[in-house]
């Protein structure tokens, strides 16, 4: 689903991550963490195709990135959803509306598809907020909306940017609860997170890989954690 051969990847003239090789099975689950700064974010923009590797060789769904064409690219995104780590919902428009805002950008009727984002938006126990904006809602519910609408196009691979970052302990347990269910349902699922805790409570329920970054390479986490 996702490769990276050796990618090097600089913003200036030093590399902030070098050597890195992962390679994500259809339907795993892993998480990404590290200190702040080391490259999480860049990470996953990497895999959603924002940035192009400086060197080494990173596959989507089994294309290399460089040789895809801006079409290819977008019709390759569709494939991925994505929780970004500020949510990025258009402030001035209502929940509904910001969930079927993928679907039109795809060219679909977002109407037709009425009944899908209300059962979304009560998968993530928002049924009665649908009416509200974002600014509106707790960071809770903010958190719970991006991963609605991170899945309305039904993506193969989820990739989730701090999550459960500015939610508490409880509201962090009940996003990876529905993380969870999407692996279960055979969707692929990579999480960056600061957050151990969060990391130890998945364990228990699905077997995750934890990838950390440290001195500018990927390196699979001990047991110990
Ligand atoms: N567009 C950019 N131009 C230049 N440097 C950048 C850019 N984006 C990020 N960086 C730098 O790259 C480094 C890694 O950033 P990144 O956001 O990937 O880290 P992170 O591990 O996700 O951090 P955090 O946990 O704080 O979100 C940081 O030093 C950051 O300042």
């Amino acid at each position: 689903m996702i490769d990276f051969q050796n990618v090097a990847y600089s913003y200036g003239s030093d590399a902030l991550l070098r050597d890195v090789s992962l390679h994500l099975a259809p339907g795993s689950f892993h998480f990404l963490t590290g200190p702040s700064g080391a490259g999480k974010s860049t990470l996953l923009k990497l895999c959603y195709m924002e940035l192009m590797p400086s060197s080494g060789q990173l596959d989507v769904f089994g294309r290399e990135v460089r040789s895809m064409s801006r079409d290819d690219i977008a019709r390759t995104r569709r494939r991925i959803g994505v929780v970004h780590q500020d949510c990025q919902f258009l402030d001035h428009l209502p929940l509904t509306e910001n969930l079927a805002l993928p679907l039109t950008v795809a060219g679909r009727d977002p109407e037709a598809e009425a009944g899908n984002i209300r059962d979304l938006m009560g998968w993530v126990g928002l049924a009665a907020r649908a009416g509200a904006t974002p600014p509106e809602l707790s960071g809770g519910e903010r958190q719970r909306a991006a991963l609605a609408r991170a899945v309305i196009m039904d993506p193969e691979l989820l990739l989730a940017d701090e999550p459960t970052g500015n939610v508490d302990w409880e509201m962090s347990l009940r996003l990876l609860q529905l993380l969870v269910e999407l692996n279960r349902l055979g969707k692929t699922v990579l999480v960056a997170t600061h957050d151990l805790n969060l990391i130890r409570a998945a364990k228990s329920q699905v077997p995750a890989r934890v990838l950390r970054i440290a001195n500018r390479g990927l390196h699979l986490a001990g047991a110990d954690l």
